[in-house]
């Protein structure tokens, strides 16, 4: 019961309407988000030490700055087992992309420790947990392809089929705040009356995004050559969705150079929760 390796998942936000700006500057959205079967590494281990270590791909990331640590931190007052942790993090999810790595290491990290620290926290308590981390973390907790309102923490899990997607990092940064204070941020579309169309959908940042960081627009346009394509999140990451993963993967391999991407496909369940049955399964 002392070492677990995970996968955080990337996450993509099949569409992403925003509502309303509230009195606290948060805004109200509505948001389909599904999680890939693609994601950063997170090993775990028990130390004797009490402390909280993070090594690997930790550069440019100040310790008591990662989501990771402080995700660790909030679980120290439930802690049943007087041991620290070493976490050992490789990042495959390009930061500030619009697929969640941050939050979604943030809720692994939350995932491991609860099982590995005997905290025995229930789901909805991670998830609160979680929502002081960042908007994100609750889905990432729950870890089903669900419709977000609220300001991201109401959650409903939503069928939707399981498809193939490539994502495209423009390798421009776009930060979210700068999105959610730009003044032309449309902030006025109409809250989703059921039965809904996936098609009626759009994402309202990504003519914002487009406009203020050009690689995206470039991005998008090549990618709708293709396939139905669109923004993920703030940006910049962008993604188009395919039935299988061949077709998927020749349009990867003609990608100009200077765009990393990958090819996932989407889990109704994230690989997360997968990989901690298994083993909590392993170790009974
Ligand atoms: C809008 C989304 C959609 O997935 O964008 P991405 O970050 O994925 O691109 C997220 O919910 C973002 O979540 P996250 O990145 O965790 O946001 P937080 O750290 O909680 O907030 C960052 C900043 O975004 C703004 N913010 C965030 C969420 C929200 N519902 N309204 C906001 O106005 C606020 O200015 C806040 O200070
Ligand atoms: N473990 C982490 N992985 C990625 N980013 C992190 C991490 N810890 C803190 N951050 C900070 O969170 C910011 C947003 O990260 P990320 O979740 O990748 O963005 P997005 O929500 O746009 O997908 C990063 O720019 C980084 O400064």
């Amino acid at each position: 019961m002392n070492k677990l390796t995970l996968t955080a998942p990337a996450k993509l936000n099949l569409f992403l309407h925003i509502n309303d700006r509230r009195a606290d500057g948060y805004h109200e959205l509505e948001s389909l988000f599904t999680m890939l079967d693609f994601g950063d590494e997170l090993r775990f281990e028990l130390i004797d030490q009490n402390e909280i270590f993070i090594c690997g791909d930790v550069a440019g990331i100040n310790k008591e700055d990662n989501l990771i640590f402080k995700a660790a931190n909030a679980l120290l007052p439930y802690r049943k087992v007087k041991k620290g942790v070493n976490v050992h993090l490789t990042k495959h999810l390009p930061m500030g992309g619009g697929v969640g790595g941050g939050s979604s290491d943030a809720a692994t990290t939350l995932l491991a420790l609860n099982t590995l620290w005997g905290c025995s926290l229930s789901i909805q308590d991670l998830a609160e947990l979680g929502l002081k981390l960042g908007a994100d973390v609750p889905v990432f907790i729950h870890g089903k392809t669900a419709l977000a309102q609220g300001v991201g923490e109401e959650l409903t899990p939503f069928e939707y089929p399981e498809k193939w997607y490539l994502v495209i990092a423009p390798g421009v940064h776009v930060s979210t705040v700068k999105v959610f204070t730009d003044p032309d941020l449309p902030r006025s579309t109409p809250k989703l009356k059921t039965p809904w169309k996936m098609a009626e959908t759009r994402n309202d940042c990504e003519e914002l995004v487009k406009k203020l960081y050009p690689e995206v627009e470039k991005t998008l346009t090549w990618l709708l050559k293709y396939a139905p394509s669109r923004m993920t999140g703030t940006g910049s990451c962008c993604f188009a969705v395919f039935d299988d993963e061949q077709t998927a993967l020749r349009v990867l391999q003609e990608m100009p150079s200077s765009w990393q991407g990958f090819v996932a496909k989407s889990a109704r369940e994230s690989i997360t929760h997968k990989q901690l049955a298994t083993w909590l399964n392993k170790e009974k």
